[in-house]
């Protein structure tokens, strides 16, 4: 059998690591090497409640978990700030980083694609694993040739820290690349209470909704002269994310530059 891919995950206690973990542990060709968290140093992952039977080592400075365990990946879900560091690590060592972490702006993203071109490392930062989400994405970007009136809503969860979501800036910057530059709403629009038109990417509007028993949602909607074209997709578990993680993993093995963007890299 081929080797197998040794991944390092940067979270393992939170909700999308503990779902990664489990889907590693199921994997054939992948090994959870390690895994950085910002506590519980020195234990093993079989230590902590919820997390599979693995024997691999937890550290809480990436660099020492980098200088001791042999790794090809590393998946961070974790913090925007966390994950800058991290994915500054995974380059500083030359391993290939796999990103779900949320909230990078365009500038860090154009920074690390700059650094890891001149050391023709691979690596990938996902806004969203979900296959479904990436699709929805797409599919904007082709309606809004069309449909230069768009509004996106993403809908998450209340233990989100980021909004917008990297899902929706992503659809927007997607969006954005194809639509007539334009302002929407009324030309003398103006809000009585702050914030009611939501956060705006160029004139495009991203309104965000936060509230327990949700998991991760989006509806991008298109207005036209007597109609109106709605995409949505829907995450009701964090499984939803796993085949995209590991198509992620797989793929960047394969990959010389930093790719922004699933839809990238799917067939
Ligand atoms: N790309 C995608 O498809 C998806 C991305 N996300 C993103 O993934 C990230 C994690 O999401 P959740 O699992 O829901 O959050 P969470 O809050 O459940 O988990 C984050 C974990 O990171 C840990 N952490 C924080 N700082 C750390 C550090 N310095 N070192 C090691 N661990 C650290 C926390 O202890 C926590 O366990 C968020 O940015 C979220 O937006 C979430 C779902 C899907
Ligand atoms: O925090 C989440 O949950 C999610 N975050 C990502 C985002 O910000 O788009 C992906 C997905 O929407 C779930």
């Amino acid at each position: 059998m081929e080797n197998k891919i040794r991944i390092v995950v940067a979270g393992p206690r939170g909700r999308m690591g503990t779902e990664t973990i489990h889907m590693i542990s199921k994997t054939p060709h992948f090994e959870l090497a390690a895994a950085v968290d910002h506590k519980n140093e020195g234990m093993s992952i079989k230590d902590l409640e919820g997390l599979p039977d693995i024997d691999a080592p937890i550290y809480t400075d990436i660099k020492a978990c980098f200088s001791n365990v042999e790794t090809d990946v590393l998946i961070d879900l974790t913090h925007p700030e966390a994950g800058k560091a991290h994915l500054q690590a995974a380059v500083d060592y030359g391993v290939r980083p796999v990103i779900g972490t949320s909230g990078f702006t365009s500038e860090d993203v154009v920074r690390f694609e700059q650094e890891m071109e001149k050391k023709r490392l691979g690596g990938i930062i996902a806004p969203n694993f979900a296959i479904g989400a990436v699709l929805v994405m797409k599919f904007s970007q082709m309606a809004s040739k069309y449909f230069p009136d768009v509004e996106i809503i993403e809908l998450h969860h209340d233990q989100k820290r980021d909004a917008p979501s990297g899902t929706a800036v992503k659809t927007a910057e997607l969006v954005q690349k194809v639509r007539e530059s334009k302002q929407q709403g009324h030309p003398d629009e103006k809000e009585t209470i702050q914030g009611a038109r939501g956060a705006e990417i160029e004139g495009l509007h991203i309104h965000s909704v936060r509230l327990p028993g949700l998991v991760a949602h989006q509806e991008v909607l298109f207005g036209g002269e007597g109609e109106l074209l709605t995409l949505r997709h829907d995450s009701f578990n964090r499984k939803s994310f796993m085949t995209g993680v590991r198509y992620a993993v797989e793929t960047v093995m394969t990959l010389e530059t930093l790719v922004y963007g699933l839809e990238n890299i799917l067939d």
